[in-house]
C-alpha cells in the first residue's frame, strides 16, 4: 500500500522528529536524497554529472534550501549549477553552501531565468513545497511558465510548484516535473489529478518521518494489495458459493452496456451471472456470452423472479424512463449490495430516496454524473477530486467511486483511496460499463463496496494497459484482457 498525507499531517510529524535533532539534519538528508536522485538522472541523460548543466528555481523557504544543498553536492561532482533566486529573500546556509561548492546565484529576471533554463541539462524546482497555497504569485508563475518550456530534464523539489500538496489542486501555472523526489512520505497531492499528472515519476526519499506520522489521508493499493485481497476459489467452491452477480442493465437504445458489463463480471471471475434486460439488449448478450443465465424482462417488469445473486449491477445503458425506474426500484429493494453506475445514477439523483437501504451501496459517477448526484458543477468536481468525493459519500451514506484519470474511492470514516495506474487510452466509450461489472464480481464474492470498488479500478486499470500496450482500446478489449492482467495479480501457487 502506498499512502500519502496532507501537509499538516506531515509538518506536525516533522516538528515532532525535529526536536530529537540537531538542527539542519532532516534537510541535509532531504538534500542527500534528492542530489543522488538527480545525479542518477543526469549520468542517464547526459551520461554525466560532470560537466552537466543543472539551473535551480529557488523560493525563499526550505523548498529553496533543499535545492541550493542539493546543487551544491552536485557542484561538488563537477556539475555547472546556476541558481535563480525567486524569493524576497534566500535560504542563506543553503545559498552559502551553494557558492562555496563554486555554483552560481543570482536573483530573478527574466534575461536571466532564460539563460539559465535555456542550456541547463536539469531544472531542480526548489521554488515552494508544502509551504506553497493558492496560486503562484510574480515571480514565480513566470519562472514556471519558463521551465515548462525548457528543453531540460525537470525534477520538482518535494512537490512540483503551483500543485496543492494536500489535495492536488492548481489554480494556474504549475510546474510539470518529470520526476519528483518527496521527502520523509508521499503527499496526497501527488496522488490526484491534476497534481499527479504534474509530478511525474515519484521518488521518495526516507528521512526517518515514519514513526511520527499518523494514520494516512490517501492511500493507494498495489499489485500485491490487490492479489492479497482478490477473492479465489478453494476447494470446496461451487458456483453460487463463489457469487452469483445479477447485472440489470442495457435498453432498447444501448445495447452494448449490458455486453460490457457482463463483459467485466464474467471475465473477472464471477461464480455466476444473470443478467435482466429486455428483448434487444438480451439477444445481444446472448450471442457474446453464453456464460450468463438470461431473464427477459417485459417493460415494467421487475426483476424480481431472477432468481438469488449475492450482489447486482445497476445502470450502465438502462435507460431512464419508467421501465427503468421500475427496474432501479426492484433492485434496489432487495438485500444485496448494489454498484449504481451511468443510468442508475440518473435515476436516483431523481428519485434520492432510493438510495435509502440497510444494505452496501457502490456508485461509481463519473465527475457529471457527480455533478447531478450532488448539486455541484462539474469543473469544481474536476479541479477538487476528493474533497467532492468525500463530500458525496457523506452526504449519499454510500460508498462512492469517482471515476476519470485518477479513480477516488471515498467511504466515511476510511482514508479515501486513489488509482493512479489509469491510462489516458481509457478514456472511451464503454470502459466504465466494463468497471462496473468488475466490482459487481467482487461484491458478489463478499468483498466490501470499498475494498471491491479499489481492487475493481486497480485491475480495470492493469487490463487497460495490457489491451493498450500503447495503442488506442475498446472497451471490449479491457474485458478480454482481465484474464491476463489478474493472471500477473494472483500467485500461481494459489490458482
Ligand atoms: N520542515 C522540515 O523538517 C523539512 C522540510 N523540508 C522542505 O521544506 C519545505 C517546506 O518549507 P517551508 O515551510 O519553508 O515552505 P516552502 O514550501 O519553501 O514555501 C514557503 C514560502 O512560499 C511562499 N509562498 C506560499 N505560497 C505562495 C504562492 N502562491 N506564490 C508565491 N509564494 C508563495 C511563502 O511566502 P509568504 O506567503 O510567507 O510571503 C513562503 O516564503 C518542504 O516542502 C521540503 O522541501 C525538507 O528540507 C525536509 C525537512
Ligand atoms: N484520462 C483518463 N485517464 C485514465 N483513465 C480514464 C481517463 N478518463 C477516463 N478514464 C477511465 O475510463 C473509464 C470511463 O468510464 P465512464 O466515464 O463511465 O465511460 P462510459 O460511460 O462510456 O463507460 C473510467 O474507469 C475512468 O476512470
Ligand atoms: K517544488
Amino acid at each position: 500500500m502506498r499512502i500519502a498525507y496532507t501537509s499538516e499531517q506531515i509538518r506536525a510529524a516533522e516538528q515532532a522528529l525535529m526536536a530529537l535533532l540537531p538542527p539542519g539534519t532532516l534537510m541535509q538528508r532531504a538534500a542527500a536524497g534528492l542530489a543522488a536522485a538527480c545525479a542518477g538522472a543526469l549520468a542517464g541523460r547526459a551520461g554525466r554529472v560532470y560537466g552537466s548543466r543543472v539551473a535551480v528555481l529557488a523560493g525563499g523557504g526550505d523548498n529553496g534550501g533543499d535545492a541550493l544543498y542539493a546543487g551544491a553536492r552536485l557542484a561538488r561532482r563537477g556539475a555547472r549549477v546556476e541558481a535563480v533566486l525567486a524569493g524576497s529573500r534566500a535560504h542563506e546556509a543553503g545559498l552559502a553552501a551553494l557558492r562555496e561548492a563554486g555554483g552560481r546565484a543570482a536573483p530573478y529576471s527574466e534575461e536571466r531565468a532564460r539563460e539559465a533554463l535555456g542550456g541547463a541539462d536539469l531544472i531542480l524546482d526548489g521554488l515552494l513545497g508544502i509551504g506553497g497555497s493558492g496560486a503562484l504569485r510574480q515571480p514565480y508563475a513566470d519562472l514556471v511558465t519558463l521551465a515548462n518550456q525548457a528543453p531540460g530534464l525537470r525534477v520538482a523539489v518535494d512537490v512540483p510548484t503551483g500543485v496543492a500538496s494536500s489535495d492536488g489542486r492548481v489554480e494556474g501555472p504549475a510546474f510539470r516535473a518529470d520526476a519528483t523526489v518527496t521527502f520523509g512520505a508521499y503527499k496526497t497531492g501527488l496522488f490526484v489529478d491534476p497534481g499527479a499528472e504534474h509530478a511525474g515519476e515519484v521518488t521518495l526519499v526516507d528521512i526517518g518521518l515514519g514513526p511520527y506520522l499518523p494514520d494516512p489521508d490517501v492511500a493507494a493499493l498495489t499489485a500485491a494489495d490487490v492479489g492479497a485481497l482478490w477473492p479465489r476459489p478453494g476447494a470446496e467452491s461451487d458456483k453460487y458459493r463463489r457469487g452469483v452477480v445479477g447485472i440489470a442493465a442495457g435498453g432498447s437504445r444501448f445495447t452494448g452496456a449490458a455486453v460490457l458489463a457482463v463483459g467485466g463480471a464474467v471475465r473477472s471471475g464471477a461464480g455466476m451471472v444473470r443478467y435482466a434486460g429486455q428483448e434487444l439488449p438480451v439477444s445481444a448478450v446472448r450471442a457474446r456470452w453464453p456464460e450468463a443465465v438470461i431473464t427477459t424482462l417485459k417493460p415494467g417488469e421487475g426483476v424480481e423472479e431472477v432468481g438469488r445473486v449475492q450482489a447486482w449491477v445497476l445502470g450502465p445503458g438502462l435507460g431512464t424512463d419508467d421501465d427503468a425506474l421500475q427496474v432501479a426500484r426492484s433492485v434496489l429493494a432487495g438485500d444485496e449490495p448494489v454498484v449504481i453506475d451511468a443510468d442508475g445514477l440518473t435515476l436516483v439523483a431523481r428519485e434520492r430516496s432510493l438510495l435509502r437501504r440497510r444494505a452496501p451501496v457502490l456508485l461509481t459517477p463519473h465527475a457529471g454524473e457527480l455533478s447531478r448526484l450532488i448539486g455541484a458543477p462539474r469543473e469544481q468536481i474536476e479541479a477538487r477530486r476528493l474533497e467532492h468525493a468525500r463530500r458525496a459519500a457523506s452526504e449519499l451514506g454510500a460508498t462512492v467511486l469517482l471515476k476519470g484519470s485518477t479513480t477516488v474511492i471515498a467511504e466515511e470514516g476510511r482514508p479515501a483511496r486513489v488509482n493512479t495506474n489509469g491510462i489516458p487510452w481509457l478514456a472511451t466509450g464503454g470502459t466504465g460499463d466494463v468497471l462496473a461489472g468488475i466490482a459487481g464480481t467482487l461484491l458478489a464474492a463478499g468483498l466490501s463496496c470499498y475494498d471491491a470498488a479499489s481492487c475493481a479500478a486497480y485491475t480495470h486499470a492493469l487490463a487497460a494497459r495490457e489491451a493498450s500496450a500503447g495503442a488506442p482500446l475498446a472497451a471490449l478489449d479491457v474485458a478480454e484482457s482481465l484474464p491476463r492482467a489478474l493472471r500477473a495479480l494472483l500467485s500461481p501457487a494459489s490458482l
